[in-house]
């Protein structure tokens, strides 16, 4: 069999899964890594490892086994120097693995956007105690917003409101980091009209954009999506014209999924993803190539001729509420006969990740809609992931 290429996937959630599939619909043959069996990506892949990322040496023999032409990050969390010494061995690393290094640090990426670059972003300082945490909100003033330098999807992250709140939150930030460095930012807290998420894809013929993703967060973890989002044009050169820099700085060739909030005329970076960005799902309905398309073609150096909308488009999270590794699905078929006769021209789709256990909060599958406005496939949306319901079996 010849493949177009060969890939080996870093992560297996829904992103990879998603991801997997535009890669193989090019011929690609994917091997999918996570650190636990049966992850999302390894359902729909030709081979799977099971290892944790951060484990250099296991991931350096997965790269020796499979001898991949590409590897492709999924996830944050992942032995970065290994994949620069990979790199340097002549594998391509998506998009490179200092991008991988640098956005998995979020000081590292900040002090490329705001020092580097010269970006507008929130007020900032680092902190390694709960005494630099204090100095720290002193700098950015209250609201502040805490988080381990390491996560993602929110995780150890809390926005604090009185200065007797702040010990808990460097006590909770230190809990949930990731990795081993004890270290947080300590951010100003950006009281945006509305915050966006511009795809941004870098090809070997240039940067392109898909129009903006607007979405809302509950937790520090994205609740719904949607595209458009109304922004000026002026709002939108700006973010256009910091992601073109953000990402031509980081290199390689990729989507990169670049956040920003958005405050009157003034737009603010926040981080990036040098990968699909789960905000991004939305794509799986309103474009004619999705985040995950978009990533493979720029990867494989395939052309990308037009990114082209559909119309107004939302996702939204179906989100388990415990721990359980004995659940199924409810209400699938209602779900997918959302919204009925009352708008004629809605699209309505369903993706489950196919995740082996739940636990409180952990994304198990989203709805996607597709209306003849932004508002309606919000409604519609919403509709149909509240439909779908996780059963749990008891005893
Ligand atoms: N400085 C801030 N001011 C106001 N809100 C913030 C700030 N920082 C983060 N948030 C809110 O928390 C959300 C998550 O923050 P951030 O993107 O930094 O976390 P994350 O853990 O990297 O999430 P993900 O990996 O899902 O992108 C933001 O989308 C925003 O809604
Ligand atoms: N914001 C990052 C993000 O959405 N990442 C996505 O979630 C998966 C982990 O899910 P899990 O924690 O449920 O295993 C990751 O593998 C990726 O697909
Ligand atoms: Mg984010």
């Amino acid at each position: 069999m010849a493949f177009t290429a060969k890939i080996l996937l870093l992560g297996s959630g829904e992103l990879g899964r998603e991801f997997v599939i535009s890669a193989k619909r090019l011929g690609c043959q994917v091997i999918a890594c996570d650190s636990y069996a049966g992850a999302p990506a390894m359902q729909v892949a030709d081979g799977c490892e099971v290892f944790s990322m951060l484990d250099g040496a296991a991931l350096k023999s997965a790269v020796e086994k499979h001898r991949p032409d590409f590897v492709v990050p999924e996830i944050e969390a992942i032995r970065t120097e290994t994949l620069a010494e990979v790199e340097a061995q002549g594998v391509t690393v998506v998009p490179s693995a200092r991008a991988t290094m640098m956005t998995m640090n979020r000081d590292a990426i900040r002090e490329v956007a705001a020092v580097e670059l010269g970006l507008r972003t929130s007020r900032y300082r680092y902190a390694e105690s709960l005494e630099e945490v204090l100095a720290g909100a002193g700098h950015t003033g209250l609201p502040c917003v805490i988080k381990p330098v390491m996560s993602s999807s929110g995780k150890g992250q809390s926005t604090v409101r009185s200065a007797d709140e702040l010990e808990r939150a460097w006590d909770y930030a230190v809990a949930n980091m990731r990795g081993d460095r004890r270290r947080v930012i300590v951010e100003e807290f950006i009281a945006f009209d509305y915050e966006i998420t511009l795809l941004t894809v870098r090809t070997r013929e240039g940067v392109l954009f898909c129009p903006p993703i607007g979405h809302r967060q509950e937790r520090g973890d994205y609740q719904e999506s949607w595209q458009p989002t109304p922004m000026s044009a002026k709002a939108l050169a700006d973010a256009q014209d910091m992601a073109r820099k953000v990402v031509d700085n980081l290199g390689g060739h990729g989507i990169f999924g670049v956040e920003f909030f958005v405050k009157g005329e003034e737009v603010i970076f926040s981080e990036l993803s040098p990968r699909p960005h789960d905000t991004g799902m939305v794509t799986l309905i309103s474009q004619n190539l999705s985040e995950f398309d978009l990533h493979a073609r720029a990867i494989l150096g395939l052309p990308i001729p037009e990114i082209r909308l559909y119309g107004p488009a939302t996702s939204a999270v179906i989100l388990a509420d415990r721990e359980s590794d004995r659940f199924r699905f409810e209400g699938l078929a209602d779900a997918l006969a959302t919204p009925g006769a009352e708008v004629p021209d809605a699209e309505v789709d369903v993706r489950l990740f196919g995740k082996p256990t739940t636990r409180p909060y952990r994304r198990m599958g989203v709805a996607l809609a597709r209306a003849g406005t932004v508002e309606d496939s919000r409604r519609i949306a919403a509709d149909a992931a509240a439909r779908v319901r996780i059963v749990h079996d008891e005893g």
